[in-house]
């Protein structure tokens, strides 16, 4: 289930963001990089020991948990702190990959989060770079996704995906990875579809007996499938 966000952040957000960036220094992207996504990965990466990276991280785990949407798309239980990257040089580029699986947290020590659902915001304006689409492959085909900035698109983290090469300008993003409490994609696509065919019915006729028996039957899936 490919899901777009659109103005996750504020205005007010992003223009802190990017200032905040545009005062950072980058890294090499190879950094969080596995010896496999170490030969696709050509980009560039906030450190983490970069000196605004608490706040930017801050700001954007803010933002996705006052989204409604981003909770009924992913029913979050872990967010690993979110990554900032940088496609610029006229050839940054991030071949095909899938994520790797499972990501040490920063805390509790030794803890890991298992990766279900990706996630990239956009932080740049579409029409101040070239290239830079992050195209996702599923079972209906390739899919290049390019958004304003300040809006997000989820997407599984089982999914082959690339970033093309960015031929002119800068792409900043930020992106993540969401542990979340229905580990099947397929059982996490019922949820949202009901959960959001719910939506527009109680907007439509309110909380009429079926609705409620409705909501509780979703949350009943939910109590079977959830873990934590
Ligand atoms: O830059 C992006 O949109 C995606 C980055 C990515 O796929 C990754 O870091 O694993
Ligand atoms: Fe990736």
């Amino acid at each position: 289930m490919l899901i777009t966000i659109d103005n996750l952040l504020t205005l007010d957000e992003l223009a802190a963001t990017r200032d905040l960036l545009a005062r950072s220094r980058w890294g090499s992207g190879l950094a969080t990089a596995g010896t496999q996504a170490a030969l696709a990965k050509n980009n560039q990466q906030l450190t983490e020991d970069a000196e605004h990276l608490p706040t930017l991280r801050h700001l954007v785990l803010n933002a996705l948990n006052r989204n409604p949407l981003f909770f009924a798309a992913t029913l979050p239980l872990k967010i690993l702190p979110p990554f900032f990257n940088r496609y610029a040089d006229q050839t940054n580029t991030y071949d095909w990959h899938i994520d790797n699986a499972m990501r040490l947290a920063p805390h509790p020590p030794g803890t890991y989060v298992r990766a279900d659902i990706s996630a990239t915001l956009f932080l740049s304006d579409p029409e101040n770079y070239d290239g830079g689409e992050l195209t996702i492959e599923d079972t209906f085909g390739s899919h290049p996704i390019k958004l304003a900035a300040g809006s997000l698109v989820i997407y599984p983290s089982s999914s082959l995906h690339a970033v093309t090469p960015v031929t002119r300008g800068e792409r900043l993003a930020c992106f993540m990875f969401i542990q979340s409490m229905v580990r099947d994609p397929g059982q996490r696509r019922l949820l949202y579809d009901m959960d959001m065919a719910l939506l527009a019915l109680r907007n439509d006729i309110g909380e009429t007996d079926p609705v409620i028996r409705l909501t509780g039957t979703y949350h009943n899936l939910l109590r079977r499938w959830a873990e934590n």
